[in-house]
């Protein structure tokens, strides 16, 4: 039984953690640990904990070095624990009698005096964090240029970003970067704002409305949404005015996508298969292939991703991309569009990708992107966290288009 308050939630983000960094699973998978908690306020809480510890990792382990002359093994649980005490301390604004009594108890029978010392120590040194978090060597090493730009996006979780089905619900405010666009603070609860029981709105970042976005208006042409699950360009698609099918090879998925398109009155054919197998009846008029990554570029909401991928998955990814995005070109009409997209910030799954596409570029124009993004030499897109930053910034995702 839990009698302090509030440990439930530190148990839970320490399962967590533990998941992300030793077995390598994703926040979503990890996120499992705080499901059996009873209130929205704990499972809230230990997501938090373990985002802000994924986000500042590498700068916590530097202050907990710092004050202790015999480092910490990395995977000690001491570590952990005093990585979650400065998160909450430092990034959550816990008063630190609070972090103490919650966390300690985690390490019941162990070094329990040796992390109220380091704890101790920082909080006499009134330690900080620096404005960005410090980026893994490798990390930084792989996203070259947009590195130090990306770590300033990472600093923080990122604001709400709707889409929306038709007009703007009455009394729904916030401000549009693109037109059927509407962004909101972070950490608005989506439950309450008008237009939520209709459908009339749902999340999707501001880069992930790109790719949709670039095929235009529908009217009644058939398009293939591949690899369309939980179904957020599906929704765009349709409300565009497309007959859409989307296809997706993962039940679960596929089922978030029903039960969306349902939330929102919008229709699709809907197509269980693996992309790889699949052949289509007839061709498309458009294709959008939004196809599975590494999704680093989504590490300001999943900060796992700065830990988790690397060359292995980046390249394994690559090749399915590459695969994909070939079967989908034959797919398509004389003259139709494709998009290709992927929320991943490494080239090889990106730029590498589609320059092995044999169709022909058709390139994205500046009135097709928010202000502030600018398309590549050769018509392509590429966001990252640390563009728009004044506007609270968007994913990272590589987008191009091209013409059958
Ligand atoms: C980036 S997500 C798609 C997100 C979706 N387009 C949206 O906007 O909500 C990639 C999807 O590809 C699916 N997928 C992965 N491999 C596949 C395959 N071989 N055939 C079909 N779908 C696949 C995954 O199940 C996942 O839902």
């Amino acid at each position: 039984m839990n009698t302090i308050p509030g440990s439930g939630a530190r148990k839970a983000a320490l399962k967590m953690l533990d998941a992300v960094l030793r077995r390598g699973d994703t926040m979503e998978q990890a996120g499992g640990a705080a499901n059996g908690l009873p209130s929205f306020a704990d499972r809230a809480l230990a997501r938090a904990i373990a985002g802000e510890v994924l986000r500042w990792l590498t700068d916590l382990d530097a202050l907990i070095d710092s004050a202790t002359n015999k480092p910490l093994p990395d995977d000690a649980k001491a570590r952990m624990v005093l990585r979650m005490m400065l998160a909450q301390w430092l990034r959550l604004e816990t008063p630190p009698h609070a972090v103490i009594a919650t966390a300690l108890p985690l390490l019941a029978g162990g070094p329990k005096r040796l992390a109220h010392g380091v704890f101790a120590t920082l909080t006499r040194q009134d330690a900080t964090l620096p404005d960005a978090p410090t980026l893994p060597e490798a990390v930084a090493h792989r996203w070259g240029d947009m590195a130090p730009e990306i770590a300033k996006g990472i600093a923080a979780p990122p604001p709400l970003d709707l889409s929306l089905r038709g007009d703007l619900p009455e009394g729904l405010e916030g401000e549009s970067l693109l037109p059927g666009h509407l962004r909101l603070p972070r950490g608005t609860a989506i439950e309450n704002l008008p237009g939520f029981d209709d459908g009339a709105w749902w999340v999707q970042d501001l880069a992930a409305s790109i790719p949709a976005r670039l095929l235009g208006a529908g009217e009644g042409k058939r398009v293939l949404d591949l690899c369309a699950a939980p179904g957020g360009k599906t929704l765009q698609l349709a409300a565009a005015g497309w007959k859409v099918t989307s296809l997706d090879n993962s039940s679960r998925r596929l089922e978030r996508l029903r039960q969306n398109l349902k939330r929102t009155g919008l229709s699709a054919d809907i197509v269980k298969a693996d992309a790889m197998g699949w052949h289509p009846d007839e061709l498309y008029d458009a294709i959008l292939l939004d196809a599975p990554c590494t999704a680093t570029g989504t590490c300001r909401r999943n900060p796992d991703v700065i830990h988790r991928i690397g060359p292995r998955q980046i390249e394994a990814m690559a090749l399915l991309q590459s695969q994909l995005l070939e079967r989908a070109a034959n797919w398509l009409k004389p003259g139709g569009t494709l998009v290709y997209a992927v929320c991943s910030l490494e080239p090889e799954e990106g730029e590498d990708v589609a320059a092995s596409c044999t169709l022909a570029p058709l390139p994205v124009m500046s009135d097709e992107l928010p202000e502030g993004v600018e398309p590549g030499a050769w018509g392509h897109v590429r966001t990252h966290p640390g563009m728009l930053a004044e506007t609270g910034g968007l994913d990272g995702f590589f987008i191009a288009r091209f013409q059958g």
